[in-house]
């Protein structure tokens, strides 16, 4: 009839765990954030290489363009009596190999296009060349105008794209435009290319994609502003993509793994606290020599299983108990054999009452027993059976049998109002079987 506290750790571990959850997504929120911007960032600076890259390709071909435009030789040869011979050893077997280029003219004053070298494996033809965008180039070619001040240009030919210069014929000595016209130097922007470009800075592979928006992509924006000619793409290297996958397995490797020691030191704790907590409990409770209830509990137990009781109206009994003359045996064998006998008619009274009932020892050779919904009829006949089982059942001490008797006095809830009423008339009942010869069950009338 002992009641325990049990102490329930589910709750704090469950609490503990959702903790370590949360830290966990609130960790992978900050790691994919962090990714994301260092993502960002990569992109970022693909971008601003690649427009660095193309910005100084204009730079070096528009240079070109004006280096080879103050030869006085190419007017004498190219314009004024054009020369084939000159041509082909100055424009298609050095200028044209030396700077990788694709194709070299020159358009007249009269807006005609000679087309004097271009790769081996092209077959442009002049009408190609002559592209809107270099002829925006022309129109522009007042010195005041800011398009005379463009540098190199993207524009299309022949459904290929390409980077070109285009400058006036100048003099050598004093730099007067001559004749108004004007050599073209073209690079085609081509895989090729674009691989060499790439490794020259160092960019991820590009490549010439259709006029578009991509994430990862520069425009090819022509002489006219705004007129998108091809779009070079390229693919960023995503950190997130590549750690996601890890981060993902070593987060939930770690998430589980704490989780896992968490419960099971918690539990581990826990069980330590629960046990401490029962030995107290028992401790506090429990009379250590007989391992039944203490007065103390019994008199907290009993008063609510008094009132609880009294309340329905239920029949409740209450007998005590005292060995009698246990002092003699105390003198004559001894204190611990004193202890046995205690012992040994603690284990009589519990075999007999039901676990229901409340047992406990009150002090010294004194015991009681609160037996609920039991009647005095029945209680009386309870008091007897461990009356005789206690004088049938000697104390044996190294095969001496002791002989123990007890007087028991009994009271069943009647008038009582209180648990130590009912107590005091038990104690009365007792003195009366003691004083009536022991070994006797009185009942207080
Ligand atoms: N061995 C042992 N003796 C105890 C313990 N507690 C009390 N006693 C002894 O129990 C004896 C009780 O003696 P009394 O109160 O005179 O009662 P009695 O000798 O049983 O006499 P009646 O009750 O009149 O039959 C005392 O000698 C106490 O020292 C205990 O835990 N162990």
């Amino acid at each position: 009839m002992l009641k325990k506290r049990y102490f329930s750790a589910n709750s704090v571990i469950s609490a503990i765990t959702a903790l370590i959850i949360t830290m966990m997504a609130l960790i992978a929120c900050l790691m994919v954030y962090f990714l994301s911007v260092l993502d960002d960032n990569a992109m970022k600076d693909v971008h601003t290489r690649v427009s660095i890259a193309l910005a100084i390709e204009k730079e070096h071909l528009h240079k070109l363009t004006i280096d080879y435009s103050y030869w006085d030789d190419a007017y004498t040869n190219v314009l004024a009596v054009p020369n084939p011979q000159w041509i082909e050893d100055n424009y298609q077997d050095y200028l044209l190999p030396t700077y990788n280029l694709t194709y070299i003219a020159t358009i007249t004053s009269d807006k005609q296009v000679q087309l004097h070298a271009q790769r081996e494996c092209l077959e442009l033809n002049p009408q190609n060349i002559y592209s809107s965008a270099i002829l925006e180039r022309l129109r522009g070619s007042e010195p005041a105008s800011p398009a005379y001040q463009a540098k190199a240009f993207f524009s299309e030919a022949d459904g290929q794209v390409f980077l070109v210069g285009v400058e006036p014929y100048r003099r050598e000595n004093d730099g007067v435009v001559v004749d108004g016209a004007h050599l073209v130097l073209a690079q085609a922007i081509d895989d090729t290319y674009l691989a060499v470009l790439a490794e020259r800075f160092r960019l991820p592979k590009l490549s010439l994609v259709a006029a578009g928006e991509y994430d990862d992509s520069m425009s090819l924006e022509g002489f006219l502003p705004a007129s998108n000619i091809a779009t070079i793409y390229w693919s960023s290297p995503h950190i997130m993509n590549r750690v996601a996958p890890y981060m993902i397995v070593i987060l939930l490797a770690f998430l589980i793994i704490t989780v896992v020691l968490a419960r099971l030191l918690l539990n581990k704790d826990f069980r330590h606290r629960a046990q401490y907590q029962e030995e107290l409990f028992e401790a506090a409770t429990t009379d250590p020599l007989t391992n039944a209830a203490n007065r103390r509990y019994f008199m907290t137990l009993g008063k609510k299983e008094f009132q609880l009781q009294l309340l329905q109206k239920h029949s409740l009994c209450l007998i005590v108990f005292d060995l009698d003359h246990f002092k003699l045996i105390n003198d004559t064998h001894g204190h611990a054999v004193g202890d046995l006998a205690l012992q040994h008619f603690a284990k009589i009274c519990q075999d007999n009452i039901r676990a229901t009932d409340l047992f406990a020892r009150l002090g010294g050779e004194e015991f009681a027993a609160i037996l609920p919904k039991v009647d005095q009829d029945k209680a009386i006949e309870l008091a007897n059976n461990i009356r005789l089982a206690i004088s049938d059942a000697p104390l044996m001490v190294k095969e001496k049998s002791i002989s123990l008797t007890v007087s028991i006095g009994l009271a069943c809830l009647n008038q009582e109002k209180s648990l130590q009423a009912l107590l005091d008339h038990a104690d009365k009942a007792l003195y009366l079987a003691k004083n009536s010869g022991r070994n006797v069950v009185k009942v207080y009338q």
